[in-house]
């Protein structure tokens, strides 16, 4: 007999253990789950796929009839390999690529544009990315498609639902709808900070007025068709970390969990407001144990943007050993092809010592991968200027014509660095201190995070603890500040490079941080107000 069917949500904010109680719920259904029905697990990343594939393994034997995958690779198998030729949407031969197609934006209509372009290109059997969703969505206009596929899939699980668009909650949702499946949706609304790359579109409300639709991870909270689950516990951080992210998340008040993080150290505001005496200040508050008890051994130094740290993100690489990594492999690969010199010629010709230029690879690894407005043109003279190349002999700068390989020669650099991804976390855990964007250090943790605000605006967006206001936040900005917050397992530490306002520092004050001004500024200030 059929057990009983049931769709859920299940709310998982950060530190929860969100892998460990996705695992089990699967290994519950795998043992229920017949032999010609499959069971299907939408991961985020590639990396998120073979940590649940080893976690599973060691649990129970996979079976063919079990799916771990990214989403597209779950469309292709699904809906696009079995139903798209049948139905004519696409010739024989396939080929997918995760280009991204950019239309010029002085075009009249980009958006006709692009899909001009993708339409043409879908014809010749190549499908990018967002085309893979859109067609998946016209397969299933087709009832008998639409039948079959709800019919092979008994479970499906979504990891980081947040981060799903309202068309692939709409897939997602067909097999809800078709009654012989169950969808299990796992995520954090407070964790959805990938708005700039799936903007929702306005859509008209009964009153005709357009608006930006709730992400379905909101609105479905408020609707009966999923069975609504929320994981209560912390485990990653202190318990005065789990009371501070407790006030800005709309859905779940967290209980501390981990009894082993003993430290009850005060979240901070640091005062001062230039970047080296944060970091300064910073620095001696996680050697003074009456802030913050034992010293960390990892630290978080997190920004919304890159530049913020642009000079103290050099890493001291005295200490690695000179294998091959296979990332420095893919950098090495990319300069050469840069400045066309053969690779094993690179040192020679870039008047390196060896460990320079590792040094120097980092701080390239560093711009290409956690630089979100990063910019080609820029982007030249960063790399001439990293290398400075000029003739040993004469010292001469040596100048090529490479503007036009760029683009291509990066994307190639940083589609190879996703795919490592997994080695560049582990080298990324070698440094004690990592310097990241916040979008970077999403499903990352440290002993201790330093959070820099632009200015007292953003600070005041990251801290907004009315539901409605971030629910209406189109921006992400409220949402990023709880991921950077709830990084830290003891420590916390929070500034900002603009002075603040008094109503601000009521406001932390109401969320129980400690205010730390400098020795030195706190005597000035009080040299001032005695004048
Ligand atoms: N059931 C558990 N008991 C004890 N510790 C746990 C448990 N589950 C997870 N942890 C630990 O808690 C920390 C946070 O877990 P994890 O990274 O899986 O959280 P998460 O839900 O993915 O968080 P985020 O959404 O912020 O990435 C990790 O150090 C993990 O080892």
């Amino acid at each position: 007999m059929k057990s009983k069917l049931n769709n859920s949500l299940i709310i998982a904010a950060a530190g929860s253990g969100k892998t460990t109680e996705l695992i089990k719920q699967i290994i519950q259904k795998v043992n229920k789950l017949p032999n010609d029905k499959y069971l299907a697990v939408i991961t985020y990343t590639n990396t998120a796929t073979n940590e649940i594939l080893e976690r599973l393994q060691k649990k129970v034997s996979i079976q063919p009839n079990i799916f771990v995958g990214t989403i597209h690779s779950f469309l292709i198998k699904f809906l696009i390999k079995p139903y798209g030729k049948v139905l004519g949407l696409v010739p024989n031969e396939l080929i997918i690529t995760d280009y991204d197609i950019k239309v010029n934006k002085s075009s009249k209509n980009p958006f006709i544009e692009k899909n001009m372009i993708v339409n043409r290109l879908s014809e010749k059997g190549v499908l990018t990315y967002d085309y893979i969703v859109t067609l998946s969505k016209k397969i299933l206009e087709n009832d008998e498609a639409k039948k079959r596929f709800c019919n092979r899939i008994r479970y499906l699980f979504v990891d980081e639902f947040q981060d799903s668009t309202n068309t692939q909650f709409e897939i997602f949702d067909t097999l809800r709808k078709g009654k012989n499946s169950e969808v299990i949706l796992v995520g954090d609304p407070e964790q959805r900070i990938m708005n700039f790359r799936n903007k929702p579109r306005k859509r008209k409300d009964s009153s005709g007025a357009k608006k930006v639709p709730l992400h379905p991870i909101d609105s479905l909270q408020n609707k009966k068709t999923y069975s609504i689950s929320k994981l209560n516990c912390n485990y990653r951080s202190s318990e005065t970390i789990v009371n501070f992210i407790n006030h800005f998340h709309s859905s779940i008040q967290q209980e501390w969990s981990n009894k082993e993080i003993t430290s009850k150290n005060p979240v901070m505001f640091i005062q001062s407001t230039k970047l080296k005496s944060i970091i300064n200040d910073f620095n001696n508050l996680c050697i003074n144990s009456n802030y913050c008890k034992t010293v960390p051994k990892t630290r978080f130094f997190l920004a919304y943007e890159n530049k913020v740290y642009k000079n103290y993100r050099k890493v001291d690489f005295n200490h690695k050993s000179k294998e091959n990594l296979p990332l420095f492999t893919s950098i090495f690969e990319y300069l050469s092809a840069f400045y066309n010199i053969k690779k094993d010629q690179l040192l020679f010709a870039l008047g390196l010592e060896e460990i320079e230029l590792r040094k120097k690879c980092l701080l390239l690894l560093f711009e290409i991968n956690y630089n979100i407005d990063f910019d080609f043109e820029d982007f030249v003279s960063f790399v001439e200027t990293t290398f400075n190349r000029k003739r040993e002999e004469t010292g001469e700068e040596v100048k090529f014509n490479i503007k036009d390989r760029t683009k291509r020669l990066v994307e190639e650099l940083s589609n190879s660095m996703s795919d490592n991804y997994e080695d560049m976390a582990k080298e990324l855990k070698e440094y004690q201190d990592s310097f990241l964007t916040i979008h970077k250090s999403k499903g990352l943790q440290a002993d201790a995070v330093l959070v820099v605000a632009k200015n007292e605006k953003e600070l005041l967006m990251w801290l907004e603890d009315d539901k409605e206001n971030r629910l209406l936040d189109q921006q992400d900005n409220c949402r990023l500040g709880y991921v950077a917050f709830s990084r830290p397992k003891e420590f916390l530490c929070i500034a900002c490079l603009t002075p603040v306002g008094k109503e601000t520092v009521e406001k932390l004050n109401t969320f129980n941080v400690n205010l730390f001004l400098q020795l030195e500024e706190q005597e000035q200030l009080s040299l001032k107000n005695m004048n």
